[in-house]
């Protein structure tokens, strides 16, 4: 059947060419259904263009079809070349990635997972940051039992805080409780700034920044300011949470953050008496959304009564449980996204020179051009 398909292979011309896809040696793999009716084509091609492989894709389909075989192809192409000389603007050249964790809505345990994953990606051996962007409601501080520190200024920069062996600053150890409640716009614009620039990190393999509910200025700003690496979206599993985290997909697509997964909060209830795992408000929902987006459900994390207490003690469940069956799917998912980051920064396709502010970034910003 293999030795069939290829000779229909033979009349595939490659596009701009008078040759064949066979001729060019382009064709790597050829697999068959076992009925014969269904085939995916492998090829590997030395052109990037996104035309060509369209045109390719499109006259495979036709030609198999004509003789009865349905066709889908995969294939394989060089690197884009950079469409401009600079990445962008990078205003933490001291950090060498940073993971964006957002929520389309508040409550599905954004923060909580912000400070797990941060705390598992450290078990795994990495420098790790976190920080919290979430200027509205900054619970990291209260979820790593820093609430009542006070920053120690050295030199003409605010010392990041060290705790459970990673690095960490909150807009709640900065201000008055409450007081940046009724900032909007270029005042948040200003905070998320100086974070940025006048907080002493020192040097970090991976920033995670736990970001305010929602899609908005804050996040716009921080991929204005650093290349953003990975997008986790944290979502719960009914409907209208995950019809939320599809706003957070969608962000991160427009900010060109390439998407590491989605995290599952809320998945599942394991009963602390009997370790039993019950289905409460049903599962798989993210599955759906992440193949939707070409991405992966990096974890399924269930209510476990210790995460919630861990979050209000400072005492975070990969740190005081280790052996937890939600740390265990955190130290996972930290493994996962270690992965992604590799790839992403190995491949370089984290950037944002596509969508910085056309007024300059140090005003009142919000004009914004999203080349798309
Ligand atoms: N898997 C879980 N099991 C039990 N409790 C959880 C779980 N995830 C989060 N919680 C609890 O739910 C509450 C909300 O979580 P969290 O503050 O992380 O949410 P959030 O999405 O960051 O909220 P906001 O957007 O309002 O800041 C907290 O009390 C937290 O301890």
């Amino acid at each position: 059947m293999k030795e069939k398909i290829k000779e229909l292979l033979q009349k595939v011309v490659y596009p701009g060419f008078k040759k064949s896809v066979v001729d060019f040696g382009f064709v790597k793999d050829i697999e068959v259904s076992e009925d014969g009716k269904k085939t995916i084509i492998t090829y590997q091609i030395p052109s990037s263009d996104d035309e060509v492989a369209q045109r390719l894709n499109d006259t495979t389909v036709e030609t198999l079809k004509e003789a009865g075989i349905e066709a889908t192809t995969q294939i394989i192409r060089p690197k884009k070349p950079r469409e401009t000389s600079s990445r962008g603007v990078n205003k933490m050249p001291s950090v060498k990635s940073f993971v964006m964790v957002s929520s389309g809505k508040g409550g599905v345990g954004k923060t909580t997972t912000a400070v797990n994953l941060a705390l598992a990606l450290a078990k795994e051996g990495k420098k790790v940051g976190i920080l919290d962007g979430d200027i509205y409601g900054p619970n990291v501080a209260r979820m790593l039992g820093m609430q009542d520190r006070k920053p120690e200024v050295v030199g003409n920069k605010v010392k990041a805080f060290e705790v459970m062996g990673i690095k960490f600053m909150s807009m709640a150890n900065l201000l008055p409780e409450g007081k940046a409640l009724m900032w909007r716009g270029a005042m948040l614009v200003k905070a998320l700034q100086q974070f940025m620039e006048d907080v002493d990190w020192g040097e970090l393999d991976i920033l995670v920044i736990d970001m305010p509910p929602g899609t908005g200025d804050a996040q716009m700003t921080m991929a204005q300011q650093v290349p953003v690496t990975a997008g986790v979206a944290v979502t719960t599993p009914q409907t209208v949470a995950v019809d939320d985290a599809k706003r957070s997909f969608d962000m991160f697509k427009q900010l060109h953050i390439p998407i590491a997964g989605v995290i599952e909060n809320m998945s599942g209830f394991i009963c602390p008496n009997c370790g039993m795992e019950y289905d409460i408000f049903g599962k798989g929902a993210a599955a759906k959304l992440a193949k939707d987006y070409d991405t992966k459900v990096l974890a399924q994390i269930p209510i476990e009564p210790e995460i919630r207490e861990g979050g209000d003690t400072g005492k975070p469940i990969v740190v005081s449980r280790p052996e937890s069956e939600s740390a265990k799917r955190f130290s996972k998912a930290a493994k996962e996204l270690i992965e992604f980051i590799d790839y992403v920064l190995a491949e370089d396709l984290a950037g944002n020179e596509m969508i910085q502010p056309i007024y300059g970034v140090n005003g009142a910003p919000s004009a914004c051009s999203v080349n798309r």
